[in-house]
């Protein structure tokens, strides 16, 4: 009998109807009781399980649901709660665990940060004087809950070590092995345990390896996993990466582990494998269906990979499995009426992926033929889809004629500044804000009605026109230097440019969680993208008809459309990139006809798109700045380019935000406490800067002391006429109370951090 297993990493949290949202959300608001709160996350849960079970997946995934973050869940489960949270030991409790993830009255939250290179965000541990301890075996409580509720001897899924503390602050480098031998014993506590319930297979995600790491760590995780083995020797071990190619292949595949987790679709896994081999004594689990994107698997090439891989293992020791957890697309596209019958036949998410797992293992168990018809179906499928691409002639003939000049703007920096400084005349350390203003439930529920048809365009039109309008006046009040419409009529900064440009596709319940209980509908990318018609003018021209002051006009730039994107890999990424830049600089130019004369080009995912193999980089950010560039090339030298970017180590990519050649750059950074400023440090970046001065994701009002700190903290290392002083990104996610209260200090400090400057320069 063959052993050849299908297998899960993670399924999504959120339920066929983000019904895991607002079960958290009614309880934040106070609308539900923490009881009721388990009861319904327990329902989901389980109700994930057993969807996974109905499949016919052999290893399912335990313990991979959150009511937040599972970075956050490895803190709680270990006690690490920053000392401000006044914690005493014990389980963490509810109020707790949501107090780190979203701060509260007297306790900031803790930082938030991209995933790895995608879209998701934890919650960074802050390993400061913890005293770490066992005060949770989660994963022994979400293996006993399956095997007892629904007969599943499940998978458990923990975050490794060696993962947990890299992603982890508050600790020097030379501390690194001391926390490892600290933590081994806790990670030993919880596989015993897990051994004593019966638990088989346990899942270790160190995706930490799929980026480039150092020898020193390469050693301690060699010693870890041997004590592992060792204190554990019952229990299989597999050592599961993912996102990219590992970066050292043998030394990983020789880990004393049972099995090994390698990513067969992003990075070129195949490759190492018949160069290197694999230990004939360990399993190998093997990613084939893409864990990240949202399109059907050719089920007969991966069948032939599949195939390949089963040569390099003894004999059966195989399991077949998605790239990566199914966390990042979305539940199930069973609900989808609206889209394109031949997209939606292209398409799998995580049910349909499950099912590909499931054919995908039958067939390299018992034979092609006896998937035959599933991949007749896929193959069709497919072919259908391809032969609907939408193609664009002209776009085609654009991109290839583009040249290095087309991406220059007309006048260098210095040069555009000075006439950009005529222009607006705006006082030193002018204030903005980034560009959504709340989306209250009025304004999101108004959009449904709208998309239901319960209401007309020159309704929802009306009622768009009016928060404008409103919010203008609001920051007239308010006093503020540059204003913005507010992004009323967007859905999402990058959804809503997939609604618009020709290209691309949306999808009515493809939802995918962001951070917390905060979701995004990636759009589709499967035709050539262009522009037809001004998306963003008419509210722009409109908010600026009610004031003097320069209303920003406000885009998503081409990184961050792609990155945020679902893409087919019909075209290549990097061609994509530039025809988003093209339609991009259309709009812009449309913008400036209609007297819009800043505009800011929001590239928040710039970072989290930087390939994981370093290898890669150059050609990431080369084309990443040119895209930007292209976009942004044909503005008139007095019109002021805008960039925004969020949760960023910016270190990496400091070259590339400099060839951006963006007049002015706002950065999220409130959350990083000041850390980023110190980037600038040594760098002679002389465009202009703004950085977050609070943090919009805690409904706490800052003080206007707290906020002038940070204005002070910034003009150390950046010049009073460079800097610019902005809330962080995302008011949208706030109420209109606290976001007016907020923006109130911050003008405040800022008018203080002025006179005190001018007082300075004045001496
Ligand atoms: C800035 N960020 C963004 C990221 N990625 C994006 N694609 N967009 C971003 O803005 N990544 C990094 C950061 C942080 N991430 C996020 C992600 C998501 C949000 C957010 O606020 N999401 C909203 C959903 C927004 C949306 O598209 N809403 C729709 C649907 C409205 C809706 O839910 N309607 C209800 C009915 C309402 C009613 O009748 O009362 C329904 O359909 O059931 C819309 O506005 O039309 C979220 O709530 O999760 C922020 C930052
Ligand atoms: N303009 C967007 C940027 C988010 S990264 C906003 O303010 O929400
Ligand atoms: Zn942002």
């Amino acid at each position: 009998m063959s052993t050849i297993k299908s297998s899960n990493l993670g399924y999504p949290r959120i339920g066929e109807n983000r019904e895991w949202k607002r079960a958290l959300e009614s309880f934040w608001n106070g609308n539900i009781s923490e009881e009721e709160l388990i009861e319904k996350t327990d329902e989901i849960r389980l109700n994930n399980l057993k969807k996974q079970k109905e499949q016919g997946i052999d290893l399912i995934p335990v313990g991979d649901f959150s009511l937040y973050d599972h970075v956050l869940d490895t803190s709680a489960t270990f006690g690490i709660v920053p000392e401000r949270y006044n914690y005493t030991g014990g389980k963490v409790d509810v109020d707790t665990y949501f107090a780190i993830a979203r701060g509260v009255d007297d306790a900031i939250a803790s930082e938030m940060t991209k995933w790895f290179n995608t879209n998701y965000h934890y919650i960074v541990p802050e390993l400061n004087n913890a005293k770490p301890t066992l005060v949770e075996n989660r994963a022994l409580y979400f293996y006993k809950e399956a095997k007892e509720k629904l007969g599943i001897d499940g998978k458990s899924v923990i975050l490794g070590p060696i993962t947990y503390l890299q992603l982890s602050k508050g600790y020097e480098d030379s501390e690194f092995d001391q926390l490892v031998d600290t933590f081994t014993p806790l990670y030993v506590q919880i596989l015993q345990e897990l051994a004593e319930a019966g638990a088989t297979w346990v899942q270790i995600d160190e995706p930490i390896f799929a980026t480039n790491i150092s020898e020193d760590v390469l050693a301690a995780t060699q010693k870890v996993y041997e004590t592992f083995t060792k204190e554990v020797p019952g229990i299989n071990l597999i050592f599961q990466t993912y996102f990219e190619k590992v970066s050292n292949y043998e030394a990983i595949v020789n880990l004393p582990v049972k099995a090994i987790g390698l990513d067969f679709v992003h990075g070129d896994s195949l490759e190492l494998l018949k160069t290197y081999g694999f230990p004939k004594d360990k399993v190998l689990a093997a990613g084939i269906v893409d864990g990240r994107n949202v399109w059907r698997a050719n089920l007969e090439e991966k069948l032939t990979v599949l195939e390949t891989i089963k040569q390099f293992v003894k004999e059966d020791q195989l399991i077949v499995q998605p790239s990566s957890s199914l966390l990042h697309v979305p539940v199930t596209k069973t609900l989808e009426q609206k889209i394109d019958p031949v997209i939606l036949g292209g398409l799998s998410f995580a049910d349909e992926k499950l099912q590909e797992i499931v054919i995908l293992t039958k067939g390299l168990q018992e034979g092609r033929t006896a998937v035959e018809a599933n991949i007749k179906q896929a193959t069709e499928e497919l072919n259908n889809l391809q032969a609907t691409y939408r193609s664009n002639d002209q776009v085609r003939k654009d991109i290839a004629n583009l040249t290095a000049e087309d991406a220059v703007r007309h006048l260098p920096f210095a040069e555009r500044i000075k006439l950009q400084d005529e222009r607006f005349n705006l006082p030193l350390l002018p204030t903005t804000s980034i560009g959504s203003l709340p989306q209250t439930p009025e304004v999101r529920s108004t959009r449904t009605k709208w998309r239901k048809g319960e209401i007309t365009d020159q309704q929802y039109e009306q009622f768009v026109n009016d928060n404008i309008k409103r919010w203008i006046e609001i920051q007239e009040e308010l006093d503020i230097d540059v204003l913005v419409h507010g992004e009323f009529e967007r859905n999402d900064m990058v959804e809503y440019f997939g609604e618009k440009f020709n290209g691309f596709s949306v999808t009515e319940y493809g939802w995918v969680q962001s951070y917390g209980s905060r979701c995004v509908k990636p759009p589709l990318i499967f035709g050539d993208v262009s522009w037809d018609k001004p998306i963003t003018v008419k509210e722009s021209v409109f908010a600026q008809s009610y004031t003097e002051r320069p209303v920003k006009g406000m885009l998503t730039g081409p990184v961050t459309i792609l990155n945020w994107s679902f893409v087919h890999d019909t075209t290549p990424r990097y061609d994509i990139m530039k025809q988003i830049a093209l339609a991009l600089q259309k709009e812009i130019e449309a913008l400036e006809e209609n007297g819009i004369k800043i505009v800011q080009v929001d590239e928040p995912a710039l970072r989290e798109g930087l390939p994981l193999d370093h290898a890669k980089w150059d050609e990431y950010l080369e084309a990443s700045a040119y895209a930007f560039r292209l976009a942004t090339a044909t503005a008139e030298a007095d019109t002021q380019i805008h960039t925004h970017m969020c949760y960023s180590n910016f270190e990496d990519i400091f070259d590339c935000i400099d060839a951006l050649d963006a007049d002015v750059i706002s950065i999220e950074t409130s959350r990083s406490h000041g850390e980023l400023v110190s980037t600038f440090e040594d760098n002679t970046y002389t465009k202009e800067i703004g950085l977050g001065v609070y943090d919009i994701h805690s409904p706490r009002i800052p003080a206007v002391e707290e906020i002038k700190q940070n204005i002070h903290r910034a003009l150390q290392t950046i010049p009073p006429k460079q800097f610019w002083v902005n809330p962080d990104c995302g008011l949208k996610t706030r109420k209109e109370d606290e976001t007016i209260a907020a923006l109130k200090v911050m003008v405040q400090a800022a008018k203080e951090a002025r006179e005190e400057q001018v007082a300075l320069q004045n001496k």
